[in-house]
C-alpha cells in the first residue's frame, strides 16, 4: 500500500481516481492523499526542474561554445533555419544569392537550411580547404530525395556516400570509362557525331530559304541532341535519335493533348530524351524539397517533389530500360569472347567486369553521364557561342586562327585542336565566366573539421560557389568582363589543381568526366566555327543587347535559349566530301 501511495503521489487526486476507477484509492477520503502529496509533490517537482535546468544549461553551454565556432551567415530561425532565404532562390541555391551574402558576411557562409547545417564557400582559398584539405571529410553527398529515385537507392556516383560502392564506381571511371586514354580512342566516335550535327546544320539551310543560304538554329537544342548522342554512343554504342534544328516542344505537352500540335515520331523519340535529361536536371537541382531538410516532413511531401520522382522512374525506365537488357542480349556471348576490354562501350564493359550490378544499378550509371555530361556540355558550347557573338572582333579573332591552323581546304581535325592557342583561351574564358554548374553539387561532411578559425559541425552539407570563385576581383582583373587574352599569359587550367578556377570542381568529387567535356566541347565548337558564319537575329541588331542572364540551376544554361543564323562558311561540296570519308 505504501508503494503504491508513492507512485500515484505525482498525480493529481481526480488523475488517480481516473486511473484507478475501481481501485481502494478511488474512495479513499481526499485528505490523505493530499497530505502524502503535499510532502511529495514540491520534492518531485523540484528535482526535476533542477534536473532539466541544469540540462538546459549544459545544452545551451555546449551550443553557445559551437556557436561561437561557427562561421558568420544569415538570421537563422528555429526548426526552418534559413530556409526562407533558399525558397527564394527557387528552391536551388542560386549563385548570385550567395556571391551578395559572402560579401557581406566573408567567404565561409554558415546557416541552416530547416535542421541541416549549411556552408556555402566562395573564395579559392576556402575552396583548397573544402576541396583538397578535408577532401576526405567533405567527400560524401547528402541524401536528399532525387538521389533515392533518380540514383537508385543511391547508387550512381553523383549521389552516392562515401564508401566501397562509391569509390568502385569512381575507380572505374577514372581508369577505364572516363580516363583519357579511353576519351581519345573515341575519337571516331566524335567526329561521326560532329559530322552529323555539321550536316544537319547543311540539310537545314538547303531547306530554309534558298537565296538566303542561312538558317536560323536553336544552339542549346541541337547542342543537347548531339551530346546526348555522342554519351549514348559511349554508353551504348548507340545512336539515340537523329538530329534536327528547329527549337524543343515539349513531348509531354504534346502527349497530354494540351494543344500542342504532336510530332513526328522521329523527332518524338529525339524530344522524348531531351525532356528526359531536362526534367531529371530540373528534379536535381531545381525543386525544393522541405523533407529533405526537415526529416519529420518528409512523409508529408509538403511539395510533392517524392510524388513527382516518383512518377518519374517509370520514365526512365521505358527509356533506357529496353537499352540496357538489348545491350546485355547483343553482348551476352560477345562479352565473353571479347578479351581487349577497350572495344567496349561503358555498358559492355561494365557487364564484362561487374556482372553483379543489377539493371537499375546499369540505369543509375547511364543516367550519371547522360544527365550528368550533356546538359552541362551543351550549355557551355552555348555561353561560349553567345560571348563570341556578343563580341565580334574575338569572333573573327577565332575564324582568322582557325584558317591559318586549319586552312580553308580541310575540315578541323583533334589534332588541330591545341594548336588553336586563342581558340583554347575563349574557352577557358568561357568556363571562367559561364561555369555551367555554377554551384557544383553539395558536398556532405561526415565528421567534425576546423575551416580557419572555426569549427564546423558533421554532417554539414557544402556547396562551392564556383561561380563567385571564378569572377573574384581578387585573383581576375575585371572580372565580369570576357577576356579571353588574360589567359596568354597564364598558367591557369580548368582540371582542378588552380582553386580560382574550377569549372569542374576539384578532389575527389572533381567532375569524371573532365576530358570527355573538353574533347567534346572543343572538337565541336571549332568545327562550328570553322564550317559556318554566325550571326545573331535582326531582332537583336545591337550584340550587346544579347541576353545574358542565367537560369538558376544545378546545370545553369541561358535564360534566354541562343538563336543564331548560320551560312556556311567553308564550300558545301568540301563539307560533304569530307563527311563521307
Ligand atoms: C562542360 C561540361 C561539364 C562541366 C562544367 C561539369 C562540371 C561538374 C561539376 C562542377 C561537378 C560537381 C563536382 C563536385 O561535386 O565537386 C560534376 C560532377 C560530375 N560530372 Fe561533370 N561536368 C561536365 C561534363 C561532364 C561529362 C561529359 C560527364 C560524363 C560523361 C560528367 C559526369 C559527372 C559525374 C558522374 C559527376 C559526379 C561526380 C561525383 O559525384 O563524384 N560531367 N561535373
Amino acid at each position: 500500500m505504501h508503494a503504491n501511495l508513492q507512485s500515484v503521489a505525482t498525480h493529481s487526486p481526480e488523475e488517480v481516481a481516473v486511473a484507478h476507477p475501481d481501485s481502494d484509492l478511488a474512495s479513499m477520503p481526499l485528505k490523505l492523499i493530499g497530505s502524502s502529496a503535499e510532502w511529495s509533490f514540491p520534492v518531485v517537482f523540484l528535482t526535476s526542474l533542477v534536473v532539466l535546468l541544469l540540462s538546459l544549461l549544459f545544452v545551451l553551454r555546449i551550443r553557445r561554445k559551437l556557436l561561437m565556432k561557427l562561421p558568420p551567415g544569415p538570421p537563422t530561425w528555429p526548426i526552418v533555419g534559413s530556409m526562407f532565404t533558399i525558397i527564394r532562390t527557387r528552391g536551388r541555391p542560386s549563385s548570385r544569392v550567395f556571391t551578395t551574402l559572402a560579401k557581406r558576411y566573408g567567404p565561409l557562409l554558415f546557416f541552416w537550411i530547416g535542421l541541416r547545417p549549411t556552408i556555402v564557400v566562395s573564395s579559392a582559398e576556402m575552396a583548397m580547404a573544402i576541396l583538397r584539405t578535408c577532401d576526405r571529410t567533405f567527400s560524401s553527398r547528402p541524401k536528399f530525395a532525387p538521389g533515392k529515385y533518380l540514383g537508385y537507392g543511391y547508387s550512381n556516383v553523383v549521389f552516392a556516400p562515401s564508401g566501397p560502392h562509391f569509390r568502385l564506381l569512381r575507380k572505374l571511371y577514372a581508369s577505364e570509362l572516363l580516363s583519357p586514354a579511353k576519351i581519345e580512342r573515341m575519337l571516331p566516335l566524335r567526329m561521326e557525331e560532329v559530322g552529323a550535327t555539321i550536316r544537319c546544320i547543311l540539310e537545314s539551310v538547303a531547306s530554309a530559304d534558298e537565296q538566303a543560304k542561312a538558317c536560323v538554329i536553336d544552339v542549346r537544342s541541337l547542342m543537347l541532341s548531339a551530346n546526348l548522342n555522342i554519351i549514348g554512343r559511349m554508353l551504348f554504342s548507340k545512336r539515340l535519335f537523329d538530329l534536327d534544328t528547329k527549337p524543343d516542344t515539349d513531348v509531354h505537352h504534346a502527349a497530354d493533348g494540351l494543344g500542342v500540335p504532336a510530332v513526328s515520331p522521329r523527332r518524338k523519340a529525339a524530344e522524348e530524351f531531351k525532356s528526359f535529361v531536362k526534367e531529371a536536371t530540373k528534379l536535381i537541382g531545381g525543386s525544393f524539397n522541405a523533407g529533405d531538410y526537415i526529416p519529420a516532413l518528409r512523409w508529408l511531401d509538403l511539395q510533392g517533389v517524392e510524388r513527382t520522382l516518383r512518377q518519374f522512374q517509370p520514365k526512365i525506365e521505358r527509356l533506357l530500360l529496353p537499352l540496357i537488357q538489348e545491350h546485355r542480349r547483343r553482348h551476352a556471348f560477345a562479352i565473353k569472347e571479347k578479351e581487349n576490354s577497350d572495344q567496349l562501350d561503358f555498358i559492355g564493359s561494365l557487364l564484362v567486369g561487374h556482372s553483379e550490378l543489377s539493371d537499375n544499378n546499369l540505369i543509375a550509371i547511364s543516367i550519371d553521364l547522360l544527365v550528368g555530361g550533356s546538359d552541362s556540355t551543351a550549355a557551355s558550347v552555348e555561353w561560349t557561342l553567345a560571348e563570341l557573338l556578343r563580341h565580334p572582333d574575338l569572333l573573327q579573332k577565332v575564324q582568322e586562327e582557325l584558317d591559318i591552323v586549319v586552312g580553308r581546304q580541310k575540315m578541323v581535325t583533334e589534332s588541330d585542336i591545341s594548336k588553336l592557342l586563342f581558340f583554347n583561351c575563349v574557352i577557358k574564358e568561357s568556363l571562367r565566366l559561364h561555369p555551367p554548374v555554377p554551384m557544383g553539387a553539395p558536398h556532405f561532411s561526415t565528421s567534425a573539421c576546423t575551416l580557419g578559425d572555426y569549427t564546423i559541425p558533421p554532417h554539414t552539407t557544402a556547396y562551392v560557389n564556383i561561380h563567385a570563385i571564378n569572377r573574384d576581383p581578387t585573383i581576375w582583373a575585371d572580372p565580369e568582363a570576357f577576356r579571353p587574352h588574360r589567359f596568354f599569359d597564364s598558367c591557369f587550367n580548368v582540371y582542378g589543381q588552380d582553386f580560382g578556377l574550377l569549372p569542374f570542381s576539384s578532389g575527389r568529387r572533381g567532375c569524371p568526366g573532365v576530358h570527355a567535356a573538353l574533347a567534346n566541347l572543343k572538337l565541336m565548337l571549332a568545327s562550328l566555327l570553322h564550317s559556318f558564319s554566325w550571326t545573331l537575329p535582326p531582332s537583336i541588331p545591337n550584340p550587346k543587347d544579347l541576353d545574358m542572364r542565367e537560369r538558376v540551376g544545378i546545370v545553369s544554361p541561358k535564360l534566354t535559349p541562343l538563336q543564331a543564323i548560320v551560312r556556311p562558311r567553308l564550300p558545301t561540296d568540301l563539307i560533304l566530301e569530307t563527311l563521307k570519308t
